[in-house]
């Protein structure tokens, strides 16, 4: 039931996404830098993990470069399949990193040298939305990647990694359908508004 109703908000949500001009998401990306960097959450963040934006996502990549310039160890997902589980291992994202595409297109570290970082031992963690409502519900793409995981932060109730979801303020719907394995956002932040996700 739910997931017919994820998987045709999503169709819709990536075509608004996707409709923004080159200029448009530039300065979305350069708003979005400017109301992150004011959260006590990020200034604290000595541990930051961000993504490599694809499908007309919000782009992290100015934030990235003054997290680098501010001294913070930054990371980017890196997906796996096995036999049993599709993961999502976060690898250093250093100057000169090399990066190639993952099967579905988007850039991820590749020729890895350095060591991943455990999810748990993150600050913060700024994840692509797809969609959002006000009250912090989120739409994935619908892998389960994030939700897998961390789902250690629903089993054992601890306070970080800090999620932050990032979108486009033309992400937002009404209300969004849950499902019991989604995680809980701490924020979500857009190019026009922070959101404090209150607690449940
Ligand atoms: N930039 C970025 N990196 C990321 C993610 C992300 O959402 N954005 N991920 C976050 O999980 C992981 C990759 N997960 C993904 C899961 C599904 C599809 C995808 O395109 N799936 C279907 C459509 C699904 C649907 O609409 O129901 C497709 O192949 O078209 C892409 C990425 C790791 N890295
Ligand atoms: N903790 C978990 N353990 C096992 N399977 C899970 C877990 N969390 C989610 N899943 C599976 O992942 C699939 C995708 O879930 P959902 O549609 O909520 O993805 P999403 O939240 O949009 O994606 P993402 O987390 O990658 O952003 C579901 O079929 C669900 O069964």
């Amino acid at each position: 039931m739910n997931a017919t109703l994820k998987s045709k908000l999503r169709r819709e949500l990536r075509a608004r996404r996707q409709s923004l001009s080159e200029d448009q998401q530039t300065i979305a990306a350069k708003q979005l830098t400017q109301r992150l960097i004011r959260l006590a959450a990020f200034r604290h963040a000595r541990h930051v993990a961000a993504y490599i934006a694809s499908d007309g996502e919000i782009s992290p990549a100015p934030l990235l470069r003054f997290a680098k310039l501010n001294a913070k160890h930054c990371y980017l997902p890196k997906i796996s399949r096995s036999a049993t589980s599709n993961s999502m291992t976060f690898y250093p994202y250093h100057h000169r990193q090399a990066l190639g595409p993952n099967r579905y297109g988007i850039g991820e570290p590749a020729g890895l040298r350095r060591q991943p970082r455990v999810p748990r031992k993150l600050d913060i963690v700024l994840l692509p939305l797809t969609g959002f409502d006000k009250h912090g519900r989120r739409l994935g793409m619908g892998g389960g990647y994030y939700d897998r995981a961390f789902a250690f932060k629903r089993t054992y109730k601890v306070r970080k990694p800090i999620m932050i979801g990032l979108a486009h303020q033309c992400q937002e719907v009404n209300s969004l359908p849950t499902d019991h394995w989604d995680i809980p956002l701490d924020f979500i932040v857009t190019d026009r508004q922070v959101i404090k996700v209150k607690k449940r």
